[in-house]
C-alpha cells in the first residue's frame, strides 16, 4: 500500500518535473524582463480581477513602472505587452505573428474558426476569399440598403428632437443591426420595428459574458465552468445566435442552388456572394465554418460602428467648434438634406474623415490584441520563444503623448496632412495591420461616414463636459460607461 502511494507520488512529481522542465525557456525568459511579481497558479491574474472602468488604470499603473515589454502571467501563461509603434510595426506586419493565442478558445465558444478566432492555413485561405467581396464597390452598390436604414433611424432621432438628454447608443446599434443584417447577411431583421430583438441582445453579451470568464483562469477548465451561472448564459447566447444565422445561411445556399442569378452580383448580399462560392467549388469550406464566418462579421461590425457612431455624436456635443466645421463640409459637398449624396462625395469629406479617425484613435475598438508566434521572433535582441504569449496595446499607442498633441480629447487636427506624414505610421492602426488586420475597414469607413452625414445634416447635437469625462471601460473592446448621452435641435442651416 505504502509502496503504490510512493509509486503514485514519484509519478506526480515526475510529470510535474517534466511540465516545467519542457516551460524552463519561458521561466528564463521571464526572470529577464521587467514586470509585477507573480503568485503560483493564478500569476498576476488577481490583479486584472476589477471593475471593467478599472483596467485601464491597472494596465497603466503597470505600464508607468516598467519598462516595454513588460511581463506577467495570466494562469500558466507568460504574456509579453508591447506598446510602442515600433514594436507593434514588427509584430502586427510578420506572419510569424499572425497566429491568435489559444486564450481565444474562449471565444471560440461563440465565433468558432471564424475569421477573428482561427489562424493558420485555413484562415488563409478563407481571408483571401472573404476580403476582396468587401470592397468599395461592394459599399457603393449597397448605400440604398444602408440609406433606407439610416432614414428609420432618422424619424426615431427626430422624435427625441429638444427632449432633453438621452442615451443615442440604442437607436444606432438597431439601424447598424438592420443594416448589417440586409447588406451582409441577407435578413430583414426589422430590429428598428422591435423584431429580433433576442438575437441583438444575445449577441451583445458575448462580450460581457466571454470577458467575465477569460480573465477568471478559475473559470478556464469546463469542469468548474459548468456549474456556474456564466455557463447557462453562455449556452443561451451560442444557441440564439449559431441557430439564427444558420437559418440565413440556409436560405442562402438555397437561393443560389435555386435561383438563376448568382451570388456574383454584386448588389447580393454577402452571405449570397460566399454561398455561390460555395455552390462552385463546395471544398472551399464547409457548412459550420460558413456559419460562423457571417457570425464572425455581423458580430465585428455592428457593435463596432454603433460605438464609434455614438461616441463621436457624443464629441460633436461636446466639442461644438468641430462639429461646425464637419457641419459645413458636410452641407457644402453633400448639400443640406439628406438623400443627396453620391458614393464620390465621400472621398471629399476630408475633415469628417479627420473627426472620424480621433474618435477611432480615442477608441479603439480592439484595445488589446493577443498574438502566439509560431517561431521563435526576435524583437530588440530579444528572443521571444514559440508559444510564449504577445499582447499588443492599440489603446496605449493611441494615446502616446510621443505621437499625439492632445492625446486624452477629441481633436481632430491630429489628422492634418502635415501631421499624418510626420508621425510613425504604426502610431494609429485602429484597423490592425499586416495579415490579420481588419477586412470590413472600406465597409466600417464608408458606413461611418453616411451616417454622420445625414445626421449632421438634420441635427445639431449637443452635450456636456469634455472626452476625459466619459467613464471608459475596456475589456474585449471599449465602450462608454457613463452612457452615451446627448441632446438633438432640428439643424437650421444659416442663408
Ligand atoms: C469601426 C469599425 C471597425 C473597427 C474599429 C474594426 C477593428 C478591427 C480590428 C482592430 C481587427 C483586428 C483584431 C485582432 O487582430 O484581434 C479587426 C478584425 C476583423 N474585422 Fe474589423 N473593425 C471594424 C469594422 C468591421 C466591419 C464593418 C467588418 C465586416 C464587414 C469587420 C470584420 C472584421 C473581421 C472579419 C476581422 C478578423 C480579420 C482576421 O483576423 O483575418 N470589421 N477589426
Amino acid at each position: 500500500m505504502a509502496a503504490g502511494l510512493m509509486l503514485v507520488v514519484v509519478m506526480l512529481l515526475s510529470l510535474f518535473l517534466q511540465y516545467h522542465w519542457k516551460r524552463r525557456h519561458l521561466y528564463k525568459l521571464s526572470m529577464k524582463l521587467p514586470g509585477p511579481p507573480a503568485l503560483p497558479i493564478v500569476g498576476n491574474g488577481l490583479s486584472f480581477l476589477c471593475r471593467h472602468e478599472d483596467i485601464l488604470a491597472v494596465i497603466s499603473s503597470l505600464t508607468e513602472k516598467y519598462a516595454r515589454p513588460v511581463r506577467f502571467w495570466l494562469g500558466p501563461h507568460l504574456f509579453l505587452y508591447f506598446s510602442y509603434a515600433e514594436h507593434l510595426e514588427k509584430i502586427l506586419s510578420s506572419t510569424k505573428m499572425a497566429h491568435k493565442h489559444d486564450i481565444y478558445s474562449f471565444v471560440k465558444i461563440y465565433l468558432g474558426e471564424g475569421l477573428i478566432t482561427s489562424s493558420g492555413e485555413k484562415h488563409k485561405k478563407h481571408r483571401k476569399l472573404i476580403q476582396p467581396l468587401l470592397n468599395a464597390k461592394f459599399a457603393s452598390r449597397h448605400m440604398e440598403t444602408f440609406q433606407k436604414h439610416i432614414n428609420i433611424l432618422m424619424e426615431k432621432l427626430s422624435a427625441s428632437c429638444d427632449k432633453g438628454t438621452f442615451d443615442i447608443h440604442d437607436m444606432i446599434h438597431l439601424c447598424f443591426a438592420d443594416i448589417i443584417g440586409e447588406s451582409l447577411l441577407g435578413m430583414q431583421m426589422k430590429s428598428q420595428y422591435g423584431q429580433n430583438l433576442d438575437y441583438v441582445h444575445a449577441s451583445a453579451d458575448v462580450y460581457t459574458v466571454g470577458y467575465k470568464r477569460l480573465m477568471r483562469p478559475w473559470y478556464h477548465p469546463d469542469l468548474i465552468y459548468n456549474f456556474t451561472s456564466g455557463k447557462k448564459d453562455q449556452s443561451r447566447i451560442v444557441d440564439i445566435s449559431y441557430n439564427f444565422i444558420k437559418n440565413y445561411v440556409i436560405k442562402a445556399l438555397y437561393r443560389i442552388r435555386t435561383s438563376k442569378n448568382d451570388g456574383t452580383d454584386i448588389r447580393a448580399p454577402l452571405v449570397d456572394q460566399i454561398a455561390d462560392l460555395i455552390n462552385k467549388d463546395n471544398s472551399i469550406m464547409n457548412e459550420n465554418n460558413f456559419i460562423y464566418h457571417m457570425y464572425t462579421i455581423y458580430l465585428a461590425s455592428e457593435d463596432t460602428m454603433t460605438i464609434i457612431t455614438a461616441v463621436l455624436c457624443m464629441c460633436f456635443g461636446m466639442y461644438p467648434e468641430y462639429q461646425k466645421i464637419a457641419a459645413e463640409e458636410v452641407r457644402s459637398i453633400c448639400g443640406e438634406t439628406s438623400g443627396s449624396i453620391s458614393y464620390d462625395d465621400f472621398s471629399k469629406l476630408s475633415y469628417l474623415d479627420m473627426c472620424i479617425r480621433d474618435v477611432l484613435r480615442l477608441i479603439p475598438i480592439a484595445p488589446i490584441i493577443a498574438r502566439q508566434p509560431t517561431e521563435d521572433f526576435v524583437i530588440d535582441d530579444l528572443v521571444i520563444p514559440k508559444n510564449c504569449g504577445i499582447v499588443i496595446s492599440l489603446f496605449e499607442v493611441h494615446r502616446d503623448p510621443k505621437h499625439w498633441e492632445n492625446p486624452n480629447h477629441f481633436h481632430p487636427d491630429h489628422f492634418l496632412p502635415e501631421a499624418v506624414r510626420t508621425r510613425h505610421p504604426f502610431a494609429f492602426v485602429p484597423f490592425s495591420a499586416g495579415p490579420r488586420s481588419c477586412v470590413g475597414k472600406v465597409l466600417a469607413m464608408f458606413g461611418l461616414k453616411l451616417i454622420m452625414v445625414n445626421i449632421l445634416q438634420q441635427f445639431e447635437i449637443e452635450g456636456d463636459g469634455k472626452f476625459p469625462d466619459i467613464v471608459l471601460s475596456c475589456d474585449i473592446t471599449v465602450r462608454s460607461l457613463s452612457g452615451y448621452n446627448v441632446r438633438l435641435k432640428k439643424r437650421m442651416w444659416k442663408k
